[in-house]
């Protein structure tokens, strides 16, 4: 079994083609939409909801099966059909040097696999078994959505917000390190929780910031 290197990829407006439109193509395209890629789908049959978002615009589709040409100039390529022969024969066909592969049915053969995904706004958290077993990644992702709520999209972003600010204060690396570890105390995570408004909450916590930063250059000089 192969040993995975984790990344995040930025697939915005990237070309990735999938081949078959059946169940699994459908859960692999869902995960590209969110990640802005611009989708192709090549099958003669496609469930239900792949229809709703062909007719959404939302994905091109071509109604037929797959041909030799069809896999160039894509940063990924997922094979999907349910016929382990063909997918074989389409991965012989893919240039590597270029293009990413999933093979669904083929870890092996796969150059890269999906995890299991927990998506919480800013926050993504990924779970893999390396292949060894998808239906425990699936149970770890679904025990993690319990501990990490829908919570945590608010909370992230307010995160991101005040980190953005503190980097724009002209701080020394001491103070913007000390800043940032104050943000992480649990208390702004559980006023979130609570409903408070992270707008407000960002507003008192840069007064704050700002208050105790002017003392302590008084303080200094
Ligand atoms: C290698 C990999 C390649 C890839 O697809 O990238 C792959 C391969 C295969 N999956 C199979 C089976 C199942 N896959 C799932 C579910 C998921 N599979 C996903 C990923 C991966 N699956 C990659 C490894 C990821 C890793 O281990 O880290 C998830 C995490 C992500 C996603 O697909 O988006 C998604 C859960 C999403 C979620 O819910 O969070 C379930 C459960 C279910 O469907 O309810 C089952 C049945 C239970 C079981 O078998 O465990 C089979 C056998 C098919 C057969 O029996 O013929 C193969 C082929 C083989 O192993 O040879
Ligand atoms: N990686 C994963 O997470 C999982 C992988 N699998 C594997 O994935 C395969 C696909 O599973 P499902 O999506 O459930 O199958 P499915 O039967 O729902 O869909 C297969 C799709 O392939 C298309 N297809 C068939 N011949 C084609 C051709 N010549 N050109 C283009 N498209 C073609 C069909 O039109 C259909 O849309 C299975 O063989 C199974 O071994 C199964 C479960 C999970």
């Amino acid at each position: 079994m192969n040993r995975y290197y984790a990344m995040m990829v930025n697939l915005t407006n990237r070309p990735c083609l999938v081949i078959g439109g059946g169940r699994v193509a459908e859960r692999k395209i869902l995960s590209l939409l969110k990640a802005n890629a611009k989708v192709k789908l090549i099958s003669p049959v496609i469930t239900p909801l792949l229809e709703t978002l062909v007719q959404e615009n939302r994905i091109s589709w071509e109604k037929r099966e797959y041909k030799r040409q069809d896999v160039k100039g894509y940063s990924i390529i997922v094979v999907a059909t349910d016929q382990k022969e063909l997918n074989q024969q389409i991965y012989q066909e893919i240039d590597h040097q270029y293009q990413w592969v999933n093979i669904v049915d083929d870890p092996e053969l796969s150059t890269f696999i999906v995890p299991a995904m927990i998506d919480r706004g800013h926050l993504q958290i990924a779970v893999s078994t390396s292949g060894a077993s998808p239906g425990l990644a699936k149970k770890i992702r679904q025990e993690l959505e319990k501990q990490y709520g829908v919570e945590y999209e608010e909370y992230t972003t307010f995160l991101a917000e005040m980190r953005e600010w503190i980097l724009q204060q002209g701080l020394t690396n001491e103070e913007r390190k000390n800043l940032f570890e104050y943000l992480l105390e649990p208390d702004f995570l559980r006023r979130i929780e609570k409903g408070e408004s992270k707008d407000l909450l960002i507003l008192k916590i840069k007064e704050t910031i700002k208050e105790n930063i002017n003392k302590e250059r008084e303080l200094l000089s």
